[in-house]
């Protein structure tokens, strides 16, 4: 997979460089590129934004700056065509099946907005040309797209195919399509069996799968009801066998 991402703060991004997704990019698993835009302008203090429209407070990002940079980062001599994502709090909220949905996509270029946002037309004039989504990763005030971007890039790329060590792990995670859909993560355990007086749940040194596959998504139940409530609602009722309606 092909990510751009065009930024006013690529540093930001340096994030991307550890751990496993770094480790995928050496690899050539995932391609990521970043992109300044402020290359794209030219006046001498290099202006992303002005004043909005209408009035009111804060500054809006310029659509000629964007513009430019879409062109050329979407520039493709085979005709490719990506996916633009706009993390915007406006957005449709973001979910574990749109991570699951994106990963399938060859080419993602992320434009980080800041300040109140950037000039609508800029998406509209983009779509001409390419599919565009507003994304959102929940309701609460940041100071831009890049942390939400950031957040988007790491949920797609662990799920792409070598990318995690133990692929496993990413289907038993929370929110996961399929048998952990609309349940969160019960809580884990390692060694030691003893710690500070407290002992791990004795069903999960049993060696018993059986049994600790019921106790594990016992627990997700419990933890689920806890503290997503708004999730058990959206349980499909055929996938909730009797056991766990006594949960
Ligand atoms: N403030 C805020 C909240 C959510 C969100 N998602 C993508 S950018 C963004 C910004």
């Amino acid at each position: 997979m092909r990510i751009d991402i065009i930024t006013i703060f690529p540093d930001y991004f340096a994030p991307l460089d550890l751990s496993l997704i770094g480790k995928a990019r050496r690899a050539g698993l995932i391609d990521v590129r970043l992109h300044d835009l402020r290359r794209w302008t030219y006046d001498r203090h290099h202006t992303v934004d002005d004043t909005p429209y209408g009035g009111g407070p804060g500054m809006v990002m310029k659509p000629e700056p964007w513009g430019e940079a879409l062109d050329a980062v979407t520039a493709d001599a085979d005709g490719a065509v990506p996916r633009l994502i706009l993390p915007t709090p406006s957005g449709r909220p973001f979910t574990q099946r749109d991570a699951v949905r994106l990963a399938e996509e060859p080419w993602l270029v992320f434009a980080c907005g800041r300040y109140e946002g950037i000039d609508a037309r800029v998406a509209v004039d983009a779509a001409r040309r390419m599919p565009v989504e507003e994304i959102s990763i929940g309701d609460y005030v940041l100071n831009g797209g890049e942390v939400a971007t950031l957040v988007v890039v790491e949920a797609v790329s662990r799920l792409l195919p070598g990318v995690l060590g133990n692929a496993e792990s990413a289907a038993q995670d929370s929110f996961s399509p399929g048998t952990m859909d609309h349940l969160v993560e019960g809580p884990v355990y390692t060694k030691p069996a003893v710690w500070r007086g407290h002992e791990v749940p004795p069903v999960l040194l049993s060696g018993h799968h059986g049994a600790v596959d019921r106790w594990r998504r016992d627990e997700a139940l419990r933890k689920t009801a806890r503290n997503r409530p708004d999730l058990i609602d959206r349980l499909d009722p055929d996938q909730l066998d009797k056991r766990d309606r006594e949960v």
